[in-house]
């Protein structure tokens, strides 16, 4: 009796101690464990992977898909990047071609425009012929309360972003099926196109979209030897995502602490990731989709991971609590 009297007090004066330190604590758990995860910069796939094979890739200008070009054209292929700032794209091409060698072509082009797309991949099929490997990577998006969206609104982000993604999806797979010519495809979604979320609720249903328009053709397009897969990135620092999602720079922390890897993604990283989905050694991968989040899409979902922060001591607490319930 006097035992459990004592356990009961001594619980209860940890249980309150626990409830306190819940309220208040601001405890960071991700970020030291950074240390273990660093990321590899080089380039994955061997040298010549892609030699002599044309990759696409719309909003390759900027950002991620400046990266995954850059790795393309790193591993051989002949690239050619499409989007709406023609001056912006010369720069990258002109940087990318000096370092890799290998010549990176350019096409202005915006994608929310079905006649633009079609001349657009005109002018790829004089410049290179029909590409092997298509990645459909250009979006747009802005943190925006529902509330306060306007059609307009509404419409400028789906339009580039599923719209955009189905016109050059049509327009080169009608194409390259005419010719009887296999391709990779690729689509660069997000994580929460599959959870849904506020504030981006365009983004989210034009990306979801994104995403049953390519399991679709993977089952569909096998038979004209063409892929589809999909990259779900988690946060990876590019200035045109993070000015329009986090304008403050106020949220980047909380999002890194919520991270198990502990981090941001890197360019390079999705790079290399592309570069394998488009490459022949995951021809045997169609229909898949990848999240590549360091870990924060299973993070936010657990509702018992926030006990990551209950310190050794407090599960002991907790735990004899818990024990002391036998037969109650
Ligand atoms: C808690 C979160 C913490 C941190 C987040 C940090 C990091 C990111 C982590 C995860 C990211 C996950 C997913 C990311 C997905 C992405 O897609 S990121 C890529 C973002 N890149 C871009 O958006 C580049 C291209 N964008 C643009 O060109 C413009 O931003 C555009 C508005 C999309 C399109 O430009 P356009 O010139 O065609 O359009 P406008 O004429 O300017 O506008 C069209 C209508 O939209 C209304 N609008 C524009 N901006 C806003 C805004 N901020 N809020 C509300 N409404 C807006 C505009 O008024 C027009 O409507 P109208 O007035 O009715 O005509
Ligand atoms: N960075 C991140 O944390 C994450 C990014 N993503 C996804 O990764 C991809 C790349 O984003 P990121 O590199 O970060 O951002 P960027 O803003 O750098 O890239 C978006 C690209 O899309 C192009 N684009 C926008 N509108 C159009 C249009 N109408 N027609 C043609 N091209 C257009 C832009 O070029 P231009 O202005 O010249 O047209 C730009 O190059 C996107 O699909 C994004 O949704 C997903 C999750 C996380």
């Amino acid at each position: 009796m006097a035992t459990s009297g004592l356990l009961r007090r001594s619980v209860f004066r940890g249980f309150s101690s626990l409830k306190t330190w819940f309220r208040c604590s601001a405890v960071q758990f991700s970020s030291a464990q950074s240390g273990f995860f660093p990321p590899a910069e080089g380039i994955m796939l061997p040298v010549g992977a892609f030699h002599n094979r044309v990759a696409f890739i719309t909003g390759g200008g900027t950002g991620l898909g400046r990266a995954m070009t850059a790795t393309l054209s790193q591993l051989g292929a002949q690239c050619v990047i499409a989007s709406r700032k023609l001056d912006v794209l010369q720069q990258t091409a002109e940087e990318i071609s000096s370092q890799t060698g290998n010549k990176v072509h350019v096409v202005q082009c915006d994608v929310r425009d079905p006649q633009a797309v079609s001349r657009c991949v005109d002018q790829l099929e004089s410049l290179t012929g029909l590409p092997d490997v298509i990645i459909n990577n250009a979006a747009g998006n802005f943190v925006c309360p529902s509330e306060r969206l306007s059609p307009n609104a509404w419409k400028s982000i789906t339009d580039i972003v599923l719209n955009g993604t189905a016109f050059v999806t049509l327009e080169l797979g009608k194409r390259l099926i005419q010719s009887q010519k296999g391709a990779s495809f690729l689509a660069i979604t997000t994580i929460y196109a599959e959870s849904g979320s506020g504030f981006v609720a365009p983004s989210a249903s034009a990306k979801a979209g994104v995403e049953a328009l390519y399991k679709s053709l993977a089952a569909e397009w096998g038979r004209y030897g063409h892929r589809f897969n999909i990259i779900q990135p988690g946060p990876i620092r590019t200035k045109g995502a993070f000015s329009r999602l986090d304008p403050t720079g106020s949220f980047e922390k909380a999002m890194i602490d919520r991270i198990p890897v502990g981090r941001l993604g890197k360019p390079v990283e999705i790079a290399n990731l592309a570069a394998y989905l488009s490459s022949d050694f995951a021809s045997w991968m169609s229909g898949a989709i990848i999240r590549f989040d360091g870990g924060e899409y299973v993070s936010m979902a657990g509702e018992f991971n926030d006990l990551r922060r209950v310190t050794p001591e407090q599960w002991k607490v907790m735990e004899a609590m818990i024990r002391s319930t036998k037969g109650s």
